[in-house]
């Protein structure tokens, strides 16, 4: 362990020092048993996805998604009613069960032999050079003392925070981001939701199946308005059956009003909510942490720059996930964490990230995903394009949810009969999604897997839900289906010749 209680006269050298606990935690392989790694986080130990994330907000959707089956239930002969949400259990059983996960990984790299935990802010003061105010105990620093360390690499993976407009910002009035809104002492009555994206959709949903009643403001002209614009335009459209929606409507001007806050919006309007969430972006935490003193040069967008290996400009100095990726998705920071710890242990055997097919989903009500090109950027980019839309409700499992609502689109270029793209917004999309993420990046032995293939080259369960992608595979005009394993016995003569 590093001893200071000032300021360091010469700083302590490690092999490799990672900035940020999420997916920088995973670079610690077994490759760095031997050597000595220092973790640097001035926030909760784990990161965004495992505190205030992905997986937090996940177990809330599932709440809420009990609660809306309970209401709904009656549609299918079963009478029930919703007596009462125990906001403060559900929160506690989420908490519970998450915060012992990050304590417990914080204390490992905290005790185990080869690994030093520094819980503070860490700023460049020189080449892969740093100094670290510990901001918080239950590390084996005393809170307040600084440390200057060194890496022969260092890893900037340091995440992204919510981006609050300056008229909200600026006004004084109460606001939750993602940050805090999970660990309120109790429900608000009412909520407004600023922002038209994933977060708002996924909070929008969770609050409004608990009871809240949500208002949603976005200045954009639809939600979701990154996916194709047929599923964007049928989850609005559902959206607008569950909250008040505002659209082309970004706040002008906020302050407190009624029980809790009030915002003018651009379309003249006035909304009123006792709680507020703004969910209006998140920007990389490249800031305030002297890049510029270390040669780490930083896009206009705020994200660091990386090559296609993680190599920032500055040499020895690597970054991935969200302070750096166009992407800001867990899967994609885990992705580049696995591919920068392999380069930084193979310097000459670099692999590179693969940022073809990234999927997303969307955990709201209903559930949205997708993966590859929009109709719109197929035809952009020149395909000769065709599209099939599938309504779940006209398969079997559909018949037994009563599904009026949910559709899976498929996008595949009509001459090849490859698969482009695919969107769905119903239940469990984000795992009726995989198979056209498989087919997109895997392909078969002569190339990407072509839709027929996926559609007649196996077996699809019936009747599960998942009939709704093969029906939707089939329904696509394109080239006609050629078995490309027909010759392939894998018992025949080659087989046992081997
Ligand atoms: C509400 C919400 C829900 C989400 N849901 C999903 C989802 O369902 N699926 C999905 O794929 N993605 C989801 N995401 C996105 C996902 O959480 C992020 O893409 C991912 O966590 C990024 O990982 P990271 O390692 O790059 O950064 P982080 O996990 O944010 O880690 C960065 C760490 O660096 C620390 N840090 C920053 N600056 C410094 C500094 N100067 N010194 C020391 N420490 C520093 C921070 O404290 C932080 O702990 C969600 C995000 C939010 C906010
Ligand atoms: N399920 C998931 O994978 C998941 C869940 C949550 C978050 N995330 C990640 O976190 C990122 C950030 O999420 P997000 O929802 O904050 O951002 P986002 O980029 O998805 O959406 C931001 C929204 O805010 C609106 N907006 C921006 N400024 C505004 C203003 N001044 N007034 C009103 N509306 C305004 C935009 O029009 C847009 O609709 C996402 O891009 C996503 O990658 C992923």
């Amino acid at each position: 362990m590093s001893e200071s209680t000032g300021t360091d006269p010469e700083p302590t050298r490690f092999d490799l020092v990672v900035i940020g606990s999420g997916s920088g935690n995973s670079l610690v392989t077994p490759d760095f048993e031997d050597r000595r790694t220092a973790v640097v986080d001035r926030g909760i130990f784990g990161g965004t996805c495992l505190n205030v994330g992905c997986i937090p907000t996940k177990m809330f959707v599932h709440a809420a998604e009990v609660a809306h089956t309970v209401r709904d239930a009656a549609r299918f002969g079963v009478d029930a009613t919703l007596d009462r949400v125990r906001w403060d259990d559900v929160r506690d059983r989420i908490f519970g069960r998450i915060d012992p996960i990050s304590e417990g990984g914080r204390d490992y790299r905290r005790d185990a032999p080869h690994t030093e935990a520094f819980l503070g802010h860490a700023r460049f003061v020189g080449d892969r050079e740093l100094e670290v105010r510990i901001a918080h105990p239950g590390g084996a620093h005393e809170v307040g003392s600084v440390h200057r360390i060194r890496g022969d690499q260092v890893v900037v993976a340091a995440g992204s925070r919510p981006h609050i407009p300056a008229v909200i910002a600026d006004s004084g009035v109460p606001y939750h981001t993602s940050d805090t809104v999970m660990r309120m002492d109790e429900l608000p009555a009412s909520m407004v939701v600023v922002g038209g994206g994933v977060i708002a959709a996924e909070f929008a949903h969770v609050f409004s199946a608990l009871g809240v009643r949500v208002t949603v403001v976005s200045r954009g002209e639809r939600l979701l308005s990154q996916v194709d614009a047929e599923i964007s335009r049928a989850f609005t459209e559902l959206a607008r059956d569950r909250w008040h929606v505002h659209l082309r409507a970004a706040p002008v001007a906020a302050r407190r009003g009624g029980d809790g806050v009030e915002l003018e919006l651009a379309d003249g309007t006035t909304v009123t909510g006792e709680g507020m969430l703004v969910a209006t972006g998140r920007v990389p935490n490249s800031d305030g942490m002297g890049l510029d003193v270390a040669g780490v040069q930083v896009r206009p967008d705020g994200r660091v720059e990386v090559d296609q290996h993680g190599r920032t400009t500055a040499p020895g100095v690597w970054a991935l996930g969200d302070v750096s990726s166009p992407y800001q998705l867990k899967h994609v920071a885990n992705h580049e964490a696995r591919v920068v710890a392999h380069n930084l242990v193979h310097p000459e055997d670099l692999w590179s990230f693969d940022h073809r097919y990234v999927p997303a989903g969307v955990f709201s009500h209903p559930q949205v995903a997708t993966v590859g090109l929009t109709e719109a950027q197929a035809r952009e980019q020149g395909y000769d394009v065709t599209c099939k839309t599938q309504a779940y409700g006209d398969t079997a499992y559909g018949w037994a949810m009563e599904d009026t609502t949910s559709l899976f689109k498929l996008v595949a270029d009509r001459r090849t009969g490859h698969l482009l793209g695919g969107h769905a917004m119903g239940p469990h999309a984000a795992s009726l999604i995989q198979p056209v993420i498989q087919a997109l990046s895997l392909g078969g032995p002569t190339g990407p897997l072509t839709a027929l293939q996926l559609a007649r080259g196996q077996y699809w369960i019936h009747p599960a839900l998942a009939e709704v992608l093969e029906n939707a595979l089939l329904g696509l005009e394109v080239a006609p289906y050629e078995d490309v394993t027909a010759d392939y016995d894998p018992q025949g003569e080659d087989a046992a010749a081997s």
